[in-house]
């Protein structure tokens, strides 16, 4: 038996396909939404990741902004730039691009985003409604994580779901969404002080593997039939690694390949913040 393969591309082009006419009908009252990126420096994953957001805003008719800035970029003049993006109204929603060089004091850069236009979700102010259970723009990783399992009608109803990882970009935030009532799944966030990673792996339903440790997570550690998304990613001399093991392909029910599975949903996802940003705006 092989896993179904949860196709985040293919799903990724319906998406598209449902967000075209909503942004076609902004377009007509005048308020086309407009996506920013803010990117520092030269990382070669961060280009490829800006360049792959701009050009899927040309797909479906979102205009694109690009703030492009020097390596050695003051903590000032980012701010500078945030602030122009704040007053543009050409702007509905911007990200600012992660990891920041060093220099730079990211919280407080993060936090300068005007909350109406966060379209990564990752501002404090909507992380803390999502807490609170108010409506915010969602974190785009878990987010896409989740409907790429709704799309493939996985059942997360009283799933038992085991995160590997509680970062604030994927693991802490999407204990925050599964455990929500209309999710209704129990979550167990594992962490490096994990006792007995392989034990909470193997009594999930769902494994959400965002560790960023290549091949972590092994075929011996699944539950035969459970779904397995391969969320971490880390660049190794052989090309990109997953943190799942290729060999889990042959023991889980479904399996989200990398590339291919969570990272273009979390595109998706960016533009369906952008979307539904300029949606509230128009009212
Ligand atoms: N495909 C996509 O769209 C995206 C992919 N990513 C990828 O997902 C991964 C996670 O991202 P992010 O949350 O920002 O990462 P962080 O580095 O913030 O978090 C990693 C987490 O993994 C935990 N961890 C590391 N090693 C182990 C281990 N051996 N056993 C158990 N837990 C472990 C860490 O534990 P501790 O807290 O104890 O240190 C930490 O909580 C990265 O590889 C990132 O590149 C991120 C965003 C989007
Ligand atoms: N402010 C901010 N928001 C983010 O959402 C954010 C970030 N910073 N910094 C880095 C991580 C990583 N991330 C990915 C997005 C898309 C793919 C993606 O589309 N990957 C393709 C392959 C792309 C390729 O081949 O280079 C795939 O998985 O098929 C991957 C990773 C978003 N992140
Ligand atoms: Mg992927």
């Amino acid at each position: 038996m092989s896993a179904t393969i949860l196709d985040g591309r293919a799903t990724k082009d319906a998406i598209f396909d449902e967000l075209r006419p909503r942004v076609a009908r902004l377009a007509e009252q005048g308020h086309t939404p407009g996506l920013a990126t803010v990117l520092v420096g030269d990382d070669p994953g961060s280009q490829s990741y800006v360049r792959a957001k701009h050009n899927d805003c040309a797909k479906v008719g979102i205009k694109s902004i690009r703030k492009d800035l020097p390596a050695d970029v003051s903590q000032a003049d980012v701010e500078a730039v945030l602030d122009e993006l704040n007053a543009d109204p050409a702007c509905t929603g911007y990200i600012v691009q992660l990891p920041l060089p060093k220099h730079l004091d990211a919280g407080p850069l993060l936090e300068r985003i005007a909350p109406a236009k966060d379209a990564d979700g990752l501002h404090p102010i909507s992380l803390g409604r999502l807490v609170l259970g108010e409506e915010a723009p969602l974190p785009c990783t878990p987010r896409g994580i989740i409907e790429l399992l709704h799309r493939y009608d996985v059942p997360l109803n009283g799933a038992q779901v085991a995160v590997v990882g509680r970062g604030i970009t994927v693991g802490r935030p999407i204990g925050l969404l599964l455990t929500r009532r209309s999710e209704n799944a129990t979550v167990t966030l594992c962490h490096t002080g994990t006792k007995d990673l392989a034990a909470e792996v193997h009594r999930a339903d769902v494994v959400i593997a965002a560790a960023g440790k290549p091949h972590l997570i092994t075929a011996d550690m699944v539950k035969p039939g459970a779904a397995v998304l391969d969320v971490g990613v880390t660049r190794t001399d052989a090309g990109l690694a997953g943190d799942v093991h290729p060999d889990v392909v042959q023991v889980a029910g479904f399996l989200s390949p990398n590339p291919g599975g969570v990272g273009p949903m979390t595109r998706a996802m960016l533009l369906t913040n952008v979307v539904e940003a300029a949606e509230r705006n128009v009212g």
